[in-house]
């Protein structure tokens, strides 16, 4: 990208960069016609669409040699390396290439499933067989381990029939004896009541909680746009939205980790695609649905003996796909992207979403005339120049890749890149990150049920949130944002969840966060966040009222150890002094009277004033810098602020420490001195004493000081309660380091942090609170053990 943004000459570079949304065809004209003429360009393109350069296709050389690994792990008895390998190996190879006789991905499905039955892996082991058996119904080996891993599950009827089939299909006499001597065995144990091995896929959410009546309308907000609204009252954590993505893609750094159709945890028996060496899915389901078309090169098999009606009917049972299964018309998102293509795995995963909305468009509209495929706001006019020049070049990029891979007949003309530089602008205003709880996704290999005890307990249980696809959502972003939001947005698989979190009354906007909240960021912060990631100066009510958490969030404290009042440096009086200008409700700042000195604005908010009575009042706040709005007593902000730079800078070498694994005593003696002193200086409810104590507490961890642990996450939590609420989301967050902690000690309180917890969760997640946190099951029984052994 950077190459060709500096051929462009800087004459059109400026015609770019000065161009509105109403020129943007104009301009993609001027530049498609730069870029064909361009021969660097057409050899890049020819890069990413030539299948002989493919860095994504299959490669059986490859595939023999990571098999071969593979065998030298397993037979070192090293099967979580002979996995890996197998693994790898299944990615690669082509679906009909062959090892000596044998279709080669069947024989890998087939290695594999013997690693994972070796590392207790049952269910994966039997989808394996299945899998190794629907594209090789006569392969023996895939049938023996498919009977030992049903018999070791105590399902004998099937393990019998499996190795009756294995023994059929074996032709050494050294394989037919093997397979007689297990079906021996077997047959002592044999049970009809045996406990069947049910192959379920755990990955697929079951979702019950379906939108109650639908109680949310369209409308338009003055200075926001469209927005949602209630047409009636709302209780709190009501299911108000639920949605699959228009189109959606995982991010580049996830690829290996989650399943790039609906972005859960990959199983340890991942699928890859059967034509490119990119995507993996947790199941067939999902590669199904992404857009996988059902193979139709399996083998036949030759039965050269008289079988019995009911084996007969077994191995058509087990080999059969399982793919018709009904689904949802939908549309096959990966599809065009893995004809031996290399752009889907090389250009942003932004313009790669991009691609997916426009073939979809065009599928849906059967035509090739126009794409319009989203009615979605959107902002050109106000992006940097360097934004718009990338944004139309890769339009330019994506129209010629997706004319060469596909087999549709897609004009590339400056109409069609207009088109798609809308698209992108959409993306780029409209698009949600989904997000996943790491250590808490329900099919992570984290046991929900195991017991928590010891320091691991403590530093196992951060929540912490990562982002692993961009999806667009056409209904979902039409909520408008709110640095207090009343809705909460939340996924489980693609699905977008949105659920109140207060009580909405008739008529009110629901609106969610799009990051920025108060008390998390100030609002200087938000401001400027939202402003360049989404092009609009926030017009939330928090943002133009004064709130204590952006007075306090980096506040002073006063000199006078027992004042409350808060001391603020220059930039944050001014922009408070600003908000003060607009606001118009005497609660607003009679809220704030612990903390300011209410008398000071006296009659200030009780209506319209006189011009001078304002300017006094105001005049007086900006005295305030560096002075204590409630008692104006005068800190010297010069030294707290070298005192607060020093002990800051001690909490850093702290936390590198922690990161390095290396902790001296020295470091956690000086952090604690530096808690101290931030303590002193800054005010009581200060982010950066939270962020401290925070860190102190991790470190008291890592050398297995809980109950040091306990008490500075305590005192982490109490600030955060007051700059956030002490009912919000990242409360529920917190609550849940401090729970494992008093679990792990024995802390009869931990029944009360406990549905404290289990309060916040499902006001926010509902009855899914089960399914995004799956570790409430086990923090629930151990709770209740504790609260046994008290009783008792
Ligand atoms: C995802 S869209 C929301 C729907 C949009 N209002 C519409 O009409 O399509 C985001 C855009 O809505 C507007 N918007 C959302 N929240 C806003 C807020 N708090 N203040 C001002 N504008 C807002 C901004 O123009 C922003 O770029």
């Amino acid at each position: 990208m950077e190459r060709l943004k500096s051929m462009v000459p800087d004459t059109l570079k400026a015609v770019v960069g000065a161009s509105s949304a109403d020129d943007i065809l104009s301009t993609s004209a001027s530049l498609l016609h730069f870029f064909l003429a361009l021969p660097e360009f057409q050899l890049m393109v020819r890069d990413l669409v030539d299948p002989e350069r493919c860095v994504s296709g299959k490669n059986k050389d490859a595939a023999l040699d990571a098999k071969q690994k593979g065998n030298r792990c397993f037979s070192s008895a090293d099967f979580s390396g002979a996995l890996a390998f197998y693994s790898q190996a299944l990615i690669v190879a082509p679906f009909d290439a062959r090892d000596k006789d044998k279709n080669l991905v069947s024989v890998l499905y087939v290695n594999r499933a013997v690693a994972l039955y070796k590392l207790g892996f049952k269910i994966e082991c039997l989808r394996d067989c299945n899998r190794a058996l629907q594209i090789s119904p006569g392969y023996a080996k895939a049938w023996y381990w498919r009977g030992k891993i049903n018999a070791s599950s105590e399902n004998y009827e099937d393990a019998m029939a499996d190795l009756h089939v294995a023994n059929l299909m074996e032709t050494s006499s050294g394989g037919k004896r093997q397979i007689e001597g297990e079906m021996k065995l077997l047959q002592v144990q044999f049970t009809t009541t045996s406990g069947s091995l049910t192959q379920h896929d755990e990955n697929i959410f079951k979702i019950s909680d379906v939108p109650h009546e639908v109680k949310v309308k369209s409308i338009v907000m003055p200075h926001k746009g469209r927005g949602m609204a209630s047409t009636g009252e709302i209780p709190p954590s009501y299911l108000v939205h639920s949605e699959e993505p228009y189109a959606a893609v995982i991010l580049k750094n996830c690829r290996h980790r989650y399943c790039h159709y609906c972005f859960n945890e990959l199983p340890v028996d991942a699928v890859p695609c059967s034509f490119c060496a990119i995507p993996r899915y947790c199941s067939e389901h999902c590669q199904l649905k992404a857009g996988h078309q059902s193979r139709n090169n399996v083998e036949e098999v030759s039965l050269h003996v008289e079988v019995p009606t009911e084996i007969e009917n077994h191995i058509r049972e087990v080999t059969s796909e399982n793919w018709e299964e009904k689904i949802p018309e939908h549309f096959p998102e990966h599809r065009h992207e893995c004809l031996d293509a290399n752009w889907p795995a090389v250009l942003p995963h932004e313009v790669v979403l991009a691609g997916r909305v426009v073939v979809k468009s065009l599928v849906q509209r059967r035509d090739l005339v126009e794409i319009k495929a989203l009615d979605l706001s959107y902002s050109y006019t106000e992006l940097a120049v360097e934004v718009k020049l990338e944004l139309c070049i890769y339009a330019i990029v994506l129209l010629v890749c997706l004319q060469r891979s596909l087999s549709l007949d897609l004009p590339v003309n400056p109409y069609f890149v207009y088109q798609i530089i809308i698209i992108m602008c959409q993306i780029r205003l409209n698009s949600m990150a989904i997000i996943r709880m790491k250590s808490s996704d329900p099919n992570t290999p984290q046991d929900p049920h195991r017991k928590l005890s010891s320091n691991e307990a403590a530093s196992a249980s951060t929540i912490e949130q990562v982002s692993v696809g961009q999806a667009i959502y056409a209904v979902g972003s039409l909520f408008n944002h709110s640095c207090r939001p009343n809705i909460h947005a939340y996924f489980l698989a693609r699905t977008l969840f949105i659920r109140t979190t207060e009580l909405v009354e008739a008529g009110c906007s629901l609106e969610l966060s799009y990051g920025p909240q108060v008390g998390q960021w100030s609002c200087q912060d938000r401001l400027k966040f939202l402003g360049e990631k989404y092009c609009f100066r926030c017009q939330c009510r928090s943002c133009s009222v004064v709130n204590l958490s952006d007075l306090v969030l980096s506040a002073f404290h006063c000199v006078h150890p027992h004042c409350s009042g808060i001391v603020l440096d220059t930039f944050d009086i001014k922009s408070e002094t600003e908000k003060l200008k607009q606001s118009r409700h005497a609660g607003d700042i009679y809220s704030l009277e612990p903390y300011v000195q209410v008398d000071k604005f006296g009659d200030l908010y009780a209506g319209e004033m006189d011009h001078n009575a304002q300017e006094k009042s105001y005049s007086s706040l900006h005295a305030g810098v560096g002075y204590c709005l409630k008692c104006g007593s005068h800190c010297d902000l010069e030294s707290s602020c070298l005192m607060v730079s020093k002990a800051l800078g001690n909490i850093k070498r702290l936390q590198d420490g922690i990161v390095r694994k290396e902790l001296s005593s020295s470091l956690l003696s000086n952090a604690l001195e530096s808690l101290d002193q931030l303590r002193k200086v800054l005010h009581a409810y200060n982010k950066s004493i939270a962020e401290a104590e925070d860190s102190i507490a991790q470190a008291f961890c890592f050398i297995g000081e809980l109950q040091c642990v306990m008490e500075h996450c305590k005192s982490s939590i109490q600030i955060l309660e007051k700059l956030c609420s002490p009912d919000h989301v990242v409360i529920g967050y917190e609550l849940v380091k401090l729970l494992s902690i008093q679990l792990s000690l024995g802390d009869v309180d931990a029944g009360e942090t406990l549905n404290r917890l289990v309060i916040i969760f499902e006001h926010h997640y509902g009855s899914h609170a089960a399914v995004v946190f799956p570790y409430l099951k086990s923090f629930k029984r151990e709770a209740r053990k504790l609260c046994e052994v008290e009783d008792s």
